[in-house]
């Protein structure tokens, strides 16, 4: 295996998050002069903050959490496909790709311009991929937004689509520098008993 190729957003108090959402802080209980021996932290974010997963629960109250989740899902051979300039992406898109056998789909839509903002617009998946996703043996679906439906959904269709085809879901990579092609994927979720989500720390490499 090649060396790593980081793939996350950097998680700082100006990493950008759903609006509303639980601004991301860290902050040191204590300085290593106040212990007398160590620096120690804490975090306070939202589950969905930069690269992150959902777990079903998210978006399905009786879906399974973090902790239940499969951890083959998100480890393993993954493609990625160019699908820049679509506003939502289509299984016709996809039909010039070999995707038989890649259990790992990430899709590089190029629509989140500014990192250090929240987009306005991203480019959203139609609902039709997932029995096509299904069909081809994909499992795990990658993208470069915070978010496979439109910013404004509620129904969530996308979402509830992969979820019915039992495809999971990783959103917020950055894929800017990554060619289209296959690579191997890690990006394992924090073992979170109860969580809707999780962030990871996304790799790839050849
Ligand atoms: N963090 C949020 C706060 C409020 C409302 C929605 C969200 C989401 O993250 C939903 C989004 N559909 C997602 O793809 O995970
Ligand atoms: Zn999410
Ligand atoms: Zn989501």
């Amino acid at each position: 295996m090649g060396k790593l190729i980081d793939v996350s957003m950097p998680l700082s108090s100006t990493v950008p998050i759903w609006p509303g959402d639980t601004l991301f802080a860290y902050e040191l209980t204590w300085t290593k002069e106040e212990s007398g021996s160590v620096n120690v932290g804490q975090i306070t974010m939202s589950t969905h903050t930069g690269t992150h997963i959902d777990a079903p629960f998210h978006f399905d109250s009786q879906g399974e959490r973090v902790l239940e989740l499969d951890l083959d899902l998100y480890a393993g051979t993954a493609l990625v496909v160019d699908v820049s300039g679509r506003d939502c992406v289509r299984p016709e898109d996809l039909e010039s790709e070999r995707l038989d056998g890649t259990q790992r789909v990430l899709l590089k839509t190029n629509s989140w311009k500014d990192r250090s903002v929240f987009p306005v617009r991203i480019a959203c998946l139609h609902e039709s991929l997932a029995p096509y996703l299904f069909e081809k043996g994909v499992r795990l679906i990658g993208v470069d937004v915070p978010s496979v439906d439109p910013l404004d959904s509620k129904e969530l269709p996308a979402h509830h689509a992969l979820h019915g085809k039992g495809i999971h879901i990783l959103e917020g990579l950055v894929l800017d520098d990554i060619e289209p092609g296959k690579y191997h994927l890690m990006a394992l979720p924090l073992p979170l008993k109860e969580g809707d989500g999780s962030p990871v720390r996304a790799v790839l490499s050849r």
